[in-house]
């Protein structure tokens, strides 16, 4: 036994409606783990008329102790919904929420300890913490208190889509193209610099700390990692980075042209430092949430836990869904994966190369371990397409329609059925991502009759998730020089295929149904493949942070190879078309049509 199997790493994975603390061996076994996810309830004024719909936090997988959460009653959301296609968050929510996590995490750790004491074994040790967090989101505070707005701008809203067909309308065809390229991403509502922007023009408070040079932006790793050090570290990983419209994509520093674009004067703000995925950032010291308006927040004996893991290095950082390409071990040329949480994103993996897309795929940085050895130090890129609504329609159905109760009954609802009964669901309540790119679309039923059932909406919600991953495929073929339909040519015949194999996580992903109607939309030539790492998007923070210390000999792991041996596992399930071909091109060609009547909604 050597001293690596005692030791663990945390990661904190801020999701959009959930957050979640685990402790990792080297192995990828989860040895402590608490996660928060949310529930959309509506908040009713006194006559009873409906105001705002809000996201409450509430506790559902914990392995320990609720003496760590505050009294929920004084928390209030996380996530509100203020105007149909806003999205905000609370960034001391999101914070508190993640350390209350880790607390609990440790609570466990102690108990776990005790028994190995008893048994004679050594005890564990946390050595590293790494973060995995929802991207674009935008989170502004003041350089002199560090206290932000009450609000962050999540990435799915679509308030700023005036701004966008601004921008779009007013610059060159050739210009956009050209900051395309350089960015890896279009001029969309989704990234953070039309929210900068938007926060700028239309927040007095924030005008007047832009104006006066005293603005802090950041995403939420950004927002974490400064409150979570003693150095109060400002620094954005290039994952996450690559998110925000700011950076050139191949040089990893902020671009004056991309500054301009958005009209921002980069004096007047301080944006964070690019920095790895995977270095010592700075030393865990436990937030000041009073400070940050949010008193309370932690209880007393989360704060005694918190502090028994002070100047633990903060030494890992990606994108959740950069985590999770590295926490389903895709870690070389031509791996993928496809992650269903809120929205559902399909990075394939590009190595060293930023391919960019001329079918409405996203170039996205992958990960970036620079202190491995020179075979895989090198930043590596990927292919992205991402989809808006995944698990957000799921929740939409439970919580807005009350179709169901729990998430995991969607799946037994839509399999009442056998088909939706001539129901097409496009679920763009932000608009349409990828390949689509379209601000302006919104969510459509289309179909209807007397005959239909929940059970048929409940089963075109899901479709339109799955349709809108074919569509992703569909696209990355075309990248790949495929010519026709590569879906709809027979199993094993057509080598031009970017995926035989699409490896899937994420909350969504847990639904055999779901998983079996993605199966049946992509036809034969895709096989689909659940992750043995039912927490990828935690792992692969956690593996970024046990890589991080430059000395191989402090490292959970030596280098990629030895992660891909010491945690492997074995899929939790295939699932391969039962469907029929000319069945499945009907319902793809009236899928195209819906989407044709969703796109432009509001123009
Ligand atoms: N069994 C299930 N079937 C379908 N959807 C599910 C199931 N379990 C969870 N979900 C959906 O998955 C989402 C949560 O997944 P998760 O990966 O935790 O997301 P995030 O990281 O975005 O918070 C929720 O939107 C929920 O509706
Ligand atoms: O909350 P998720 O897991 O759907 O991820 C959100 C993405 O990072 C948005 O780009």
């Amino acid at each position: 036994m050597s001293a690596r199997d005692n030791q663990l790493v945390a990661s904190i994975d801020i999701g959009t409606t959930s957050s979640r603390a685990i402790l990792f061996n080297r192995k990828g076994h989860e040895i402590a783990k608490h996660q928060i996810e949310y529930s959309t309830t509506a908040n009713t004024t006194a006559d009873g008329e409906t105001k705002v719909f809000s996201a409450e936090g509430i506790t559902i997988t914990a392995t320990e102790d609720l003496e760590i959460e505050d009294n929920n009653d004084s928390k209030g959301p996380t996530l509100r919904f203020p105007q149909p296609g806003w999205v905000e968050v609370k960034p001391a929510h999101v914070l508190a929420n993640g350390v209350q996590c880790l607390a609990a995490c440790i609570v466990t750790l102690e108990k776990l300890n005790k028994q190995r004491e008893a048994d004679g074994e050594q005890p564990y040790t946390i050595i590293s913490i790494g973060i995995a967090n929802m991207r674009e989101t935008t989170i502004v505070w003041d350089k002199k208190t560090g206290r932000s707005l009450n609000y962050g701008i999540v990435w799915n809203d679509t308030r700023t889509a005036d701004i966008v067909n601004k921008k779009k309308s007013s610059t060159p065809a050739e210009k956009l193209e050209e900051l395309r390229q350089k960015s890896g991403v279009p001029v969309s509502t989704y990234f953070s610099a039309s929210k900068l922007r938007w926060l700028i023009d239309n927040d007095p408070e924030v005008e007047e700390l832009y104006s006066k040079g005293e603005l802090v932006f950041g995403t939420v790793d950004t927002w974490l990692i400064y409150h979570l050090t003693k150095e109060n570290a400002h620094v954005s990983d290039v994952t996450n980075a690559s998110r925000t419209t700011f950076m050139d994509i191949r040089t990893f520093q902020y671009d004056d042209e991309l500054f301009a674009l958005w009209d921002i004067d980069p004096k007047k703000v301080q944006f964070p430092k690019i920095v790895s995925s995977s270095e010592h950032y700075g030393s865990f010291s436990v937030p000041d949430l009073t400070k940050l308006g949010y008193p309370g927040a932690l209880s007393d004996v989360a704060i005694e836990k918190l502090n028994s893991i002070e100047g633990v290095p903060i030494a890992g950082c990606l994108g959740d869904q950069s985590a999770s390409l590295v926490g389903q071990l895709a870690l070389r040329p031509g791996a993928a994966k496809c992650t269903y949480g809120t929205g559902c994103f399909l990075l394939y993996n590009t190595g060293e190369q930023t391919l960019i897309s001329k079918h409405g795929a996203l170039t996205t940085v992958g990960f970036w371990f620079p202190n491995l050895k020179q075979s895989e130090n090198k930043p590596h890129y990927a292919l992205e397409g991402s989809i808006a609504v995944a698990g957000s329609v799921v929740q939409w159905l439970r919580d807005n329609l009350k179709l169901i109760e729990q998430a995991q009954d969607i799946g037994p609802l839509a399999s009442l059925v056998p088909n939706s009964g001539g129901v097409v669901f496009v679920p763009a309540f932000s608009g349409l991502f990828a390949p689509y790119w379209d601000s302006e679309a919104r969510g459509t039923i289309l179909g209807l009759t007397q005959y239909t059932t929940a059970s048929h909406i409940a089963r075109a919600a899901l479709e339109g998730v799955c349709y809108q991953a074919r569509a992703i495929l569909k696209a990355m073929a075309s990248d790949a020089g495929a010519e026709g339909d590569f879906l709809e040519q027979a199993v094993g015949t057509y080598e031009k295929a970017p995926l035989s194999l699409l490896a899937v996580d994420g909350g969504m992903s847990k639904s055999d149904e779901v998983m079996q109607i993605q199966a049946d939309i992509l036809g034969p030539c895709v096989t689909v493949r659940r992750s043995p790492n039912s927490e990828a998007t935690a792992l692969g923070a956690a593996i970024a942070a046990g890589l991080a210390s430059k000395d191989a000999s402090e490292r959970l792991w030596d280098d990629l190879e030895d992660v891909t041996e010491a945690i492997g596992g074995e899929s939790t399930g295939d699932f391969v078309s039962k469907s029929e071909k000319t069945e499945r091109r009907k319902l793809w060609s009236l899928w195209e049509r819906a989407v044709e009547r969703a796109t432009g909604w509001i123009a």
